[in-house]
């Protein structure tokens, strides 16, 4: 059997490049760089200027995995906790707190670099505001201290489309803001409804989130409203010119479904409902916004 397949290598440290990797939470960056991409290209009638679109990729997609890597070193107490999280290399010790700090000093000083010199100091400070923001914000603070966390915190996941308008304009733009308005009113039910299943995990862990605040019934109210009101806020690039009638039917049939889910969720769940309405707002956001893309260039 192929060596690397069975045993990752492992680092002088004992850790192992894919710890490091799992650090930077991989697959929900590969998500905000998919928004921040659309920001871009939504950003100029014609193409994106090759230099601006990599540098731009790599500095949002360095300093997010930053904010990541940080996330993990303040929450290793509460992740170790947690079912969901227990396994993380820092919560488990794999990868000590000194050495995931300067990885993301690393990662995040190259993505600032990079955005500073490439792309403009705009898109550089704004960037480096989202990982205060998510970080240190809402890591540190919101996160422990109140059921809002995640609506105010959900403003620096949100920011990678305008970060992406930013690189290629240099300046902020309405249309920027909508698309960030967008992923900000996806946010709750996103994470409420992964927060409904895994209730009793933060529970353990004195985090209150809103199931446990305010419990799991009025928790399904929320995802309700707030997918009711990502419907409404989804109409509004149909309804300001900025996307056509192809974004308009895909939209609604995306948000059709989250809605039905939604409602299932209140009031005819299964042991699944919670769990698959999650994953669901994933496929949701990636597909809406590939077909913001796709109506750009149609
Ligand atoms: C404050 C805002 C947010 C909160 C509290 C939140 C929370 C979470 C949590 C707890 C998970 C589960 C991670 C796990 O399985 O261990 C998750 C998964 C995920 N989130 Fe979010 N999220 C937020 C915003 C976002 C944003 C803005 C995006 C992308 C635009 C995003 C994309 C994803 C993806 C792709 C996953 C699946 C990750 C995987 O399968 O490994 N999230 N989120
Ligand atoms: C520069 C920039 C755009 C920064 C944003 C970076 C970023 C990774 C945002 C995603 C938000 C997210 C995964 C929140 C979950 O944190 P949690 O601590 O509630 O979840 P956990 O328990 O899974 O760690």
């Amino acid at each position: 059997m192929n060596k690397t397949l069975a045993a990752p290598s492992k680092l002088s440290s004992g850790a192992t490049w894919r710890d490091y990797y799992e650090l930077t939470k991989p697959r929900v960056v590969m998500l905000l760089l998919l928004t921040a991409l659309v920001g871009m290209c939504l950003a100029t009638p014609t193409w994106v200027d090759p230099l601006v679109l990599s540098a731009g990729m790599f500095g949002i997609g360095l300093l997010s995995s930053a904010a990541a890597v940080i996330n993990h070193v303040v929450d290793h107490r509460i992740d170790s906790i947690m079912a969901r999280t227990f396994n993380r290399p820092v919560a488990k010790g794999k990868v000590s707190i000194k050495r995931a700090l300067i990885f993301a000093g690393v990662l995040g000083a190259l993505g600032f670099v990079a955005l500073a010199v490439f792309v403009n100091m705009l898109t550089a400070w704004l960037t480096l505001v989202s990982l205060v923001g998510y970080a240190v914000i809402y890591t540190m603070y919101l996160k422990r201290a109140t059921p809002q966390n995640i609506v105010i915190g959900g403003l620096a996941g949100a920011a990678p489309p305008l970060l992406g308008w930013t690189a290629v304009s240099g300046e902020i733009h309405a249309y920027g803001l909508l698309l960030v308005l967008i992923v900000f009113t996806w946010t709750p039910p996103h994470f409420w409804a992964l927060a409904i299943h895994r209730e009793k995990d933060y529970a353990k862990a004195k985090i209150p989130m809103l199931p446990n605040t305010h419990g799991v019934e009025f928790t399904k109210t929320c995802v309700v409203l707030y997918t009711l009101l990502l419907c409404a806020v989804c109409l509004l690039p149909y309804l300001t010119g900025m996307s056509g009638g192809l974004y308009l039917l895909g939209s609604s049939l995306l948000n059709a479904y989250f809605m039905y889910m939604a409602l299932k969720l209140k009031f005819k769940p299964q042991a699944s409902t919670a769990m698959d309405t999650f994953k669901f707002s994933i496929l949701h956001l990636m597909l809406l916004f590939v077909l913001l893309l796709v109506d750009h260039y149609l």
